[in-house]
């Protein structure tokens, strides 16, 4: 299959550049390889750059504890990284097999890797994503409803994660290995055809790539890395309309909302719901839009209401609400609500969109789940703060705030505020340890609008 472009650089003169553009060059980084093809290329070109760019580099490799071969495969890589000189650390996990496995490891592979990087004391992990790899979920994202925001794709770059190969094919990968002479395994999950990337990838890419007539990757990845160009641009024009839109008392001044172009005015009403808690997706976007162009109100879900009226248009919340009873949680394994929030003391990491607390082993059983209470002090990153403050500034709605979980341990003193004080994750306690699950009500699900 030709390639769209042919002139294209060798793997190891695009890790280089992909390096030197992340400001690499005399610092170092942590490689996460697994044995795959990708990862491994990964590993055997930055051995070849690492010279010129005076880059220190070390390797991780994590078995998740879920298939016997895995230990085989841990062996190589140590084995590859001690021929190329490089220093190999490998983490072990114990993960339970079943529902939502593949990101349970994924969750448990970065928090793993982050952690060693610190330990380390190292600039970057690497992984070994391709364009292959940004092709694919790109238009997996697209068949599911993404618009522009989640037509961004994978992050060449997060504050201390890098992507170097995201410049290179699979097909570059394959022949670099070839020239190499290095092997590599094959993880039975890229081949598992009841995952949908799998599918994309063994059925739907190659479909695409023979009625074009060339190898579409490269386009595709292309367009992902312009649209999060394109998104950055429209956010930060959407914020400053925001600020410029906002109402003393609360809401937006409806004569300006009105004149805004659509893409600005999907975000900006888009930021308007999910900051008064409601849900959002498309289809109440454009709606939401017609009543603010109208005028009048438009019930939401869950009990919110846009109202387009004044001069003004604000979200109002369902009213305020009963402080839920008060949950007691006993110990390992126990489980129960707290109004529409769900609880569970759990081992491992937890499933996505599930927030979780690591619970230190000196914790004062029982947890209790209640409502706030008058002088409650909470531990942030900041120091402490009051529960009312950190509230306010989360803003959650004043009729939401009796409902917000507050967790205490034996003593009454407050421990977390799910969705409102992040959970602290203390390095070497990412997995296999206790930890509280907090599974919020449907309303807070999709805090993300779908722009
Ligand atoms: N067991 C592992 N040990 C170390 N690194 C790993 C392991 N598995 C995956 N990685 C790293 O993550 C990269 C992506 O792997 P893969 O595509 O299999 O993961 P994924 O679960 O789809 O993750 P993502 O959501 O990040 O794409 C690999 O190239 C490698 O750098």
């Amino acid at each position: 299959m030709p390639r769209a472009s042919p002139e294209r650089p060798s793997l190891t003169a695009a890790l280089a550049r992909s390096y030197a553009e992340h400001g690499l060059a005399s610092r170092s980084v942590l490689l996460a390889v697994s044995g795959g093809a990708d990862s491994t290329a990964l590993l055997v070109g930055t051995a070849r750059v690492r010279d010129t760019l005076a880059l220190r580099v070390e390797v991780a490799t994590v078995d998740h504890g879920l298939r016997p071969e895995a230990a085989e495969e841990v062996t190589s890589v140590v084995g590859l990284a001690a021929r190329l000189g490089l220093t190999c650390h490998v983490r072990r996990l114990a993960l339970q097999p079943g529902a939502g496995v593949e990101a349970r490891a994924r969750e448990a592979r970065y928090a793993t890797l982050e952690v060693l990087r610190q330990e380390r004391g190292l600039d970057f992990v690497a992984t070994g994503h391709t364009l292959d790899d940004q092709a694919e979920t790109l238009l997996m994202r697209l068949s599911r409803g993404a618009a522009l925001r989640g037509a961004r794709g994978i992050h060449a770059r997060a504050p201390t994660l890098i992507r170097p190969l995201l410049a290179c094919s699979r097909e570059d990968v394959l022949a670099f290995l070839a020239t190499e002479e290095v092997g590599f395994v094959r993880d039975p999950m890229n081949a598992d055809p009841s995952l949908f990337r799998t599918r994309v990838r063994l059925d739907v890419l190659p479909a695409l790539n023979r009625a074009a007539g060339f190898s579409t990757v490269e386009h595709l990845a292309t367009f992902a890395r312009l649209a999060s160009e394109d998104e950055a641009l429209l956010a930060g024009l959407a914020d400053a309309a925001w600020e410029r839109l906002a109402l003393d008392g609360g809401g937006l001044d409806a004569v300006g909302l009105r004149a805004l172009e659509p893409p600005l005015s999907r975000r900006v009403l888009a930021r308007l719901l999910v900051s008064a808690g409601a849900r959002v997706d498309h289809a109440t976007l454009e709606r939401g839009r017609d009543v603010v162009a109208r005028g009048g109100a438009m019930p939401l879900s869950d009990g919110f209401l846009l109202k387009a009226t004044g001069g003004r248009v604000r979200c109002v919340g369902p009213g305020p609400q009963a402080p839920p009873a008060p949950l007691v949680l006993a110990g390992p394994g126990a489980r129960g609500d707290f109004g529409a929030w769900r609880f569970q003391v759990a081992e491992g990491s937890a499933p996505p969109g599930v927030l979780a607390l690591v619970l230190e082993e000196g914790t004062a059983w029982p947890l209790t789940v209640r409502s706030r209470k008058q002088g409650d002090r909470v531990r942030t990153r900041a120091g402490h703060r009051k529960v009312q403050d950190a509230l306010v500034d989360a803003r959650v709605p004043a009729e939401a705030r009796d409902a917000q979980p507050v967790v205490v341990d034996a003593r009454d003193v407050p421990l977390w505020l799910p969705g409102v004080v992040p959970r602290f994750v203390e390095p070497g306690a990412v997995a296999c340890r206790h930890s509280l699950w907090a599974f919020p009500p449907a309303s807070s699900e999709r805090k993300t609008p779908p722009l």
